[in-house]
């Protein structure tokens, strides 16, 4: 039997209403607010406990979860753009990476992305002298996947990309945006290509968002959104990090739905 995923594709659900966060589920027919009123919007503060416990308490190690969430959003990004879906000729991607761990889970979602069948391309114009962060870089460079000098203007954006990864800043983001970022998102502002953002729309208050920010497309919401998501107007909301303990969910009241199956990606 054809299913409404099958008739009308991903984006295109007929029942799905701007407000997303009351829009309807189109895979499990039940209504998503049903779900965005049971899963908990993190705070700030809130985010960052969590995730020094992670470390802490429970043992992982940054490389562990940065590889499940780049994971989980490279494999968000094929349910949403799979590669037959993209307008231009070559399945080309732009991977805009920050300092941070945002940045590294950019890194490790362009590795799995070119596996994928894409064709990635990363700027990350500030990189930390960290060993980790090196590791990635090199494990990109030995995928072939190219490094930019500089960030393009948003014409050749529009005219390579089919879509940019805004992997920018996660929930450490805090006050006006600095160079060279500042100029990386003005540009991000003006093209019209389809922005998928990690974790949080970059230069976006981790809690209340942005009225004059990016609008991205795609937000891939990493271990449970934050406060911003709320706000987000874009077509696919996906949650992913499928890496949180009982224990710390618990203790955080953070209700996540059921991931299907062995997905480690959840549609909101
Ligand atoms: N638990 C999880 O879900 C995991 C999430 N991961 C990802 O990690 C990020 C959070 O990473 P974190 O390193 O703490 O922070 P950010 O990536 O958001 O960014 C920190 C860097 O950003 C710079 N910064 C901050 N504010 C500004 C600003 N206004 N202008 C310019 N630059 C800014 C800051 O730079 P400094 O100059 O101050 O050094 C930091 O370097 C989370 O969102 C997830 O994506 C993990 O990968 C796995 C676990
Ligand atoms: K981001």
């Amino acid at each position: 039997m054809l299913s409404v995923r099958t008739l009308f594709g991903i984006g295109t659900c007929p029942l799905a209403t701007a407000a997303n966060i009351h829009k309807t589920d189109c895979f499990n027919s039940r209504p998503a607010s049903t779900m965005a009123q049971t899963i908990k919007y993190l705070g700030q503060e809130e985010a960052q406990h969590i995730d020094e416990e992670l470390f802490s308490e429970y043992g992982f190690s940054v490389d562990q979860l940065m590889e499940l969430a780049g994971l989980s959003c490279a494999t968000a990004i094929t349910r949403a753009y799979p590669i037959t879906s993209l307008v231009k000729g070559r399945p080309s991607l732009l991977v805009i990476c920050g300092p941070g761990n945002n940045g590294g889970d950019g890194l490790v979602c362009a590795r799995h992305l070119k596996l994928f069948g894409y064709e990635p391309t990363i700027l990350y114009p500030k990189r930390p002298n960290k060993p980790l962060f090196q590791g990635l870089t090199t494990q990109c460079q030995k995928m072939e996947i190219p490094f930019l000098t500089e960030m393009p203007e948003a014409e050749v954006i529009e005219e390579a990309y089919n879509l940019v990864i805004d992997a920018i800043f996660g929930f450490s983001f805090k006050g006006a945006v600095r160079e060279p970022f500042d100029s990386i998102l003005d540009v991000l502002k003006k093209t019209t290509v389809p922005i998928a953002s990690v974790d949080i729309p970059s230069g976006w208050d981790v809690e209340q968002g942005s009225a004059d920010g990016l609008q991205p497309d795609m937000l891939i919401s990493l271990t449970a959104p934050k406060k911003s998501a709320l706000l987000f107007r874009g077509r696919y909301h996906f949650l992913g990090g499928r890496f949180v303990p009982p224990g710390l969910e618990r203790k955080y009241q953070l209700n996540l739905p059921q991931y299907p199956g062995t997905d480690c990606v959840l549609q909101l």
